[in-house]
């Protein structure tokens, strides 16, 4: 066939799809229509916009009827709920405490004066990034990441730094536990260069063993490899130069910042003996009081979700609906269920835009444990 044949019969289809497409358009706007009448009647009888199980009946049709096109109908049907349900959202004006949250919420944060708790002892990584996200705090250190969360809770701090995220080793999942568990507010996220060295006391440069916290003996694990060194685990990096100095265990190094070794008074035997050479961790900033700034440009939040065909699928779409690119997914299992798990989302978005404050409060008015975590700037 020519290839003018073929062109032709081409624009034949294309022209029969442009009025299919026609057809459909007013349909789908007639259907909107009756969800906003929906709407009407549930603001007026106080009922909440997601019905379910009516949902899942128009679904389990759908796919019965069109026949191999089943699970491409149900997805397309899928969408179309969504769309539906952000409408009735929107007209209902939901989100409760949320919207009147994002009403009054400070808008800004005090910086210097004030009081924040790391986990570990001075040097650690927790203490450079506090000092880079704060003047002058007056900074208390605890031993374990539950006792920042603590000292947060009653009032000794107004603030806790955490590691969150590790370049090369990953998410520091038992920080994510705990955000999900305290649901304090994220206030402030800040990237750290971490460059670890090996530090050991003087005249100990015969190294068999290393002693560092687990993440920092992942983001080592090739040199520990190549050198053939035994690792002891230990709470903190700083804590473990602490360690080295004080008890001077022979042939063992701490794995640690310069800073950190500078502080306990060892020798840097070797720099920069992580894996990748541009490593960082990202640490968020925990407080009980939220504050919601105009130029915030990352929002964390939380929520559960039932075992149900697409449930994922259906949240993270809302998210591609409104244009929002989603940074981090996270899912953790909930303590004393089983196989039950907290998703914990970061995006990227700013909550005083009416369009995301929109979605959000619909997530919070729809989904099981759900926690608005915070809106800040990503320094
Ligand atoms: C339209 C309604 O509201 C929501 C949207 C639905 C839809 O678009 O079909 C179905 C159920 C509800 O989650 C309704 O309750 O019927």
């Amino acid at each position: 066939m020519e290839k003018q044949e073929f062109e032709r019969q081409l624009s034949a289809v294309r022209e029969e799809i442009d009025r299919i497409d026609k057809q459909l358009l007013p349909l789908f706007l007639e259907r909107m229509n009756c969800s906003e009448k929906v709407a009407e009647i549930k603001q007026q009888a106080g009922i909440p916009v997601l019905n379910a199980k009516r949902e899942q009946e128009i679904l389990d049709r759908v796919r019965e009827e069109a026949g191999g096109y089943g699970g491409s109908a149900a997805a397309l049907y899928s969408a179309i709920m969504a769309v539906s349900r952000a409408r009735q959202h929107q007209m209902l004006v939901g989100g409760g405490e949320l919207r009147r949250l994002e009403q009054t919420a400070d808008r800004s944060m005090k910086q210097s004066d004030v009081r924040a708790v790391c986990q570990g002892v001075p040097g650690a990584y927790s203490h450079r990034a506090a000092l880079r996200f704060f003047e002058a705090p007056e900074l208390v250190f605890r031993s374990t990441w539950k006792e920042v969360f603590e000292t947060v809770k009653s009032g000794e701090a107004d603030f806790g730094v955490l590691p969150v995220e590790n370049s090369a080793a990953g998410s520091v999942s038992a920080v994510y536990d705990l955000i999900l568990r305290y649901r304090f507010y994220i206030v402030g996220a800040v990237g750290i260069k971490v460059e670890h060295c090996l530090a050991a006391c003087r005249g100990n440069a015969d190294i068999k063993t290393v002693i560092s916290h687990p993440q920092g003996l992942s983001q080592c694990s090739d040199y520990i490899e190549q050198h053939g060194l035994s690792t002891v685990e230990y709470s903190n990096t700083a804590a473990a130069a602490k360690f080295v100095a004080q008890e001077r265990p022979d042939g063992t190094a701490a794995i640690c910042s310069e800073e950190a070794a500078e502080e306990y008074g060892l020798i840097v035997l070797k720099k920069g003996i992580q894996n990748a050479a541009n490593n960082k961790t990202r640490f968020v900033i925990i407080s009980q009081k939220p504050v919601l700034p105009e130029n915030a440009d990352k929002i964390s939040l939380c929520f559960s979700l039932p075992h149900i065909t697409g449930s994922l699928y259906n949240v993270l779409e809302r998210f591609a609906i409104h244009g929002l690119n989603l940074t981090k997914i996270e899912s953790r299992p909930i303590p004393g269920s089983n196989f039950e798990y907290d998703f914990y989302l970061d995006f990227s978005g700013n909550i005083h835009t009416p369009d995301t404050l929109d979605l959000i409060c619909a997530l919070h008015d729809e989904l099981p444990r759900f926690s608005f975590l915070g809106n800040y700037r990503e320094a």
